[in-house]
């Protein structure tokens, strides 16, 4: 539940400056704080060290409950950027700006890491004329302030009763932070969202190519690619769940963010394709509860060998057709896993590397795991389980009847 703020408890025109670890003066602090409930919530900027010396540090102003001021990171340093660049920002006719590729991008790539500019509640509502959201604007650097004030407003006055409130409120990405015991019960006080300069100028697409994930320790996100991407393409992420049907999506994006989408998704040339969109994005989204997983496979000796590995290919079929491909690491895993403890090397390889490449921005310890067991899979605590118990069990008078495998696309077998 949103709620209201109250107004100013304390209010100074005298902001301070703090010199950081490197001697170098930066923007001015704030003191002034809002109260909302049981909550205070002060202006607060986090401090990025650059590589270069010689450089400011890359400012992070926070609009924050001044609890969770010493949960934050400390000793933050920029992150390194791909080696070579590989996009630009600019016109994408009737969307505004938008961020295109300069070169071929592989699946699983790095395209940027970033600091966001600005962090804000995303629940809770100021009430008119709090200044707080002029106030964080008014805490950065010029230019990132007249950067920031060049990103798109798509919220009416009623909405929001400042430009910095709509452009926070447009282009504000859900982030985790750090809370002090007992205020993780309160959902509103989680839920954050942070405004990225770059990031945040790619546009929505129902079938995105890239997507970003958010770093609490490096207090970075890094925008990745899902599928390989051309030169020349639109660098796309989404804004909304992408496994409702076309009309919910298409309904919340324009109540949200103002427009029709006409993405390659949406813009279906007939009902008949519309439904089965709508079909195979509702079988995605509840595919865990009605296909088989590894988990209980892996020691069910009654099920056939390659019912996991069968099924969730099919998955990786629609989330191909769809342009899903946020979703594909998931059931690449069980994949790669279902070929371990069937012992089956050669195939465990491929899908492995593959899986490599996709997962090493999105799901960084699946990364770690696979390179170990790509060096040595016999070391896997489970490599071949299933095959030694299936050759110890042939002679056994206790044998299940091991039904076939679905052939059928969708037949939901539950477990
Ligand atoms: C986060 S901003 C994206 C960057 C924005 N295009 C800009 O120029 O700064 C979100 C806004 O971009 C526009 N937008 C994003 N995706 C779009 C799409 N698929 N079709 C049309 N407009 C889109 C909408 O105006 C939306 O409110």
């Amino acid at each position: 539940m949103a709620q209201a703020w109250s107004p100013p408890t304390e209010s100074t025109d005298d902001p301070r400056t703090i010199p950081t670890l490197n001697g170098i003066i930066t923007s001015p602090i704030t003191t002034q704080s809002w109260s909302s409930g049981s909550q205070d919530f002060v202006v607060h900027n986090v401090h990025i060290q650059t590589h270069d010396p010689n450089l400011p540090p890359i400012e992070c102003a926070m609009l924050l409950d001044s609890r969770m001021i010493k949960h934050l990171p400390k000793n933050l340093v920029q992150q390194l950027q791909p080696a070579q660049p590989c996009f630009e920002i600019k016109d994408a006719g009737d969307k505004g700006a938008g961020m295109f590729a300069t070169r071929d991008i592989p699946a699983g790539a790095l395209i940027l890491v970033e600091n966001p500019v600005i962090i804000t509640p995303a629940s809770i509502l100021l009430p008119e004329k709090s200044g707080a959201y002029q106030t964080l604007f008014n805490n950065l650097p010029l230019t990132a302030r007249e950067e920031l004030l060049t990103m798109t407003n798509c919220r009416s006055r009623e909405e929001c009763n400042t430009d910095e409130e709509g452009i926070a409120r447009t282009n504000g990405t859900g982030i985790d932070l750090a809370f002090p015991l007992g205020m993780e019960k309160d959902p509103t006080a989680k839920e954050y969202g942070a405004v990225f300069l770059k990031i945040n100028r790619s546009n929505h697409s129902c079938g995105p190519n890239a997507a970003h994930k958010w770093d609490l320790a490096s207090f970075s996100s890094s925008l990745y690619a899902l599928r390989p991407i051309s030169v020349g393409e639109e660098i796309t992420m989404i804004y909304t769940d992408v496994t409702a049907s076309r009309e919910v999506r298409r309904a919340k994006l324009k109540r949200l963010y103002g427009f029709d989408c006409g993405c390659t998704y949406c813009d279906l040339p007939d009902e008949e394709s519309i439904v089965s969109s709508d079909a195979a994005r509702a079988q995605l989204r509840d595919w865990g509860h009605t296909h088989p997983g590894y988990l209980k496979w892996s020691t069910d000796l009654c099920r056939a060998d390659d019912v996991v590995i069968k099924s969730h290919q099919n998955a990786l079929r629609l989330i191909e057709r769809e342009g899903m491909q946020g979703l594909q690491c998931l059931y690449m895993e069980e994949i790669v896993l279902s070929y371990a403890i069937l012992g089956e090397e050669s195939e465990f390889r491929a899908w492995g590397e593959r899986l490599l490449k996709l997962c090493t921005i999105q799901d960084r310890q699946l990364a770690e795991d696979l390179q170990k067991w790509l060096a040595n899979p016999k070391s896997m605590k489970k490599w071949a389980w299933r095959k030694k118990q299936r050759m110890q069990t042939s002679g056994s008078r206790r044998r299940c009847v091991v039904p076939p495998s679905p052939d059928m696309l969708y037949l939901p077998l539950l477990f």
